[in-house]
């Protein structure tokens, strides 16, 4: 059931002092949410985004975690990919690469990164139709109420603009309600196509993390989780309202900076 604005769940906010007190509660987070799952379910099925939240999950590859995570229970999915070769320096796959999943003992099967040999609406049917098949082997489990996967985790990041994966303001690709995962062939933000988990997978998982730094950022947070009222611009970040899942974001206090202090002394 979506949320009328004055229901809306504004989640957990995490505001930090500086970088590292971020990265530390980050990976702390990221390590029992992992836990949790593998007891409960044998497996953490992961999305990851591009951007920055790569490298602020750095402390992930350093001790203890390194050693203490259980990564061959690890299944890495990607909440948006740019439509470009693995190689590229624009592909969010070679960026989780370098910066995560190289350092760390994942195991390479368990790693889902989309098919960068085809267009960008193929590579959508194809990224979804690779999700449905680890549904039916319960990698990923299944929503209890839609038809959707329900991943352990699905990490954000957020840009300026309020955009969230490849969601951004006013693109159709936000209203999708039927495919797990759309694709886009003019992004506002370079490169141009990409594909994106759609709205209802975002909501559908068990835990939605929001990771945001820096200034340019502060008055995309206040859009996203102040009550700003109907005439303010409605931003896809605020569009993240996990229907039974727990959200939770993770500012600094450069991107907390605009928020009002009904929600800062929550
Ligand atoms: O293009 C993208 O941008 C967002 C935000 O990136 P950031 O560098 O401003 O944190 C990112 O979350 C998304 O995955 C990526 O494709």
């Amino acid at each position: 059931m979506a949320l009328s604005d004055g229901q809306k769940n504004r989640g957990e906010l995490r505001i930090h002092e500086s970088l590292d007190e971020l990265m530390t509660d980050l990976a702390d987070y990221v390590a029992e949410l992992s836990e949790a799952s593998v007891k409960e379910r044998g497996v953490f099925a992961i999305a990851l985004s591009g951007g920055s939240l790569i490298g602020l999950m750095g402390k992930l590859c350093e001790a203890p975690y390194n050693k203490t995570v259980d990564w061959s229970k690890w299944y890495i999915f990607w909440a948006d990919e740019r439509v470009v070769a693995k190689n590229h320096a624009d592909s969010n796959y070679k960026l989780a690469k370098d910066g995560l999943l190289s350092k760390v003992p994942i195991v390479p099967s368990h790693v889902h990164s989309i098919n960068d040999s085809v267009s960008a609406e193929e590579a959508a049917e194809d990224y979804e139709f690779v999700i449905r098949q680890l549904v039916k082997t319960r990698v990923v489990s299944v929503s209890e109420i839609s038809d959707c996967p329900k991943f352990d985790l699905i990490l954000l990041g957020l840009g300026p603009d309020g955009h969230i994966a490849s969601l951004f303001p006013n693109h159709s690709a936000l209203n999708e309600r039927e495919e797990w995962v759309t694709f886009i062939t003019d992004s506002p933000k370079p490169p141009p196509e990409r594909i994106t988990f759609t709205m209802p997978v975002i909501n559908s998982a068990s835990n939605v993390a929001v990771v945001v730094t820096g200034d340019s950022k502060a008055e995309s947070v206040h859009l996203a989780i102040d009550d700003v009222g109907p005439d303010s611009p409605l931003i896809p970040a605020r569009m993240v309202q996990p229907a039974m899942g727990k959200l939770v974001w993770f500012l600094d206090k450069l991107a907390a900076s605009k928020l009002e202090d009904s929600n800062l002394n929550k």
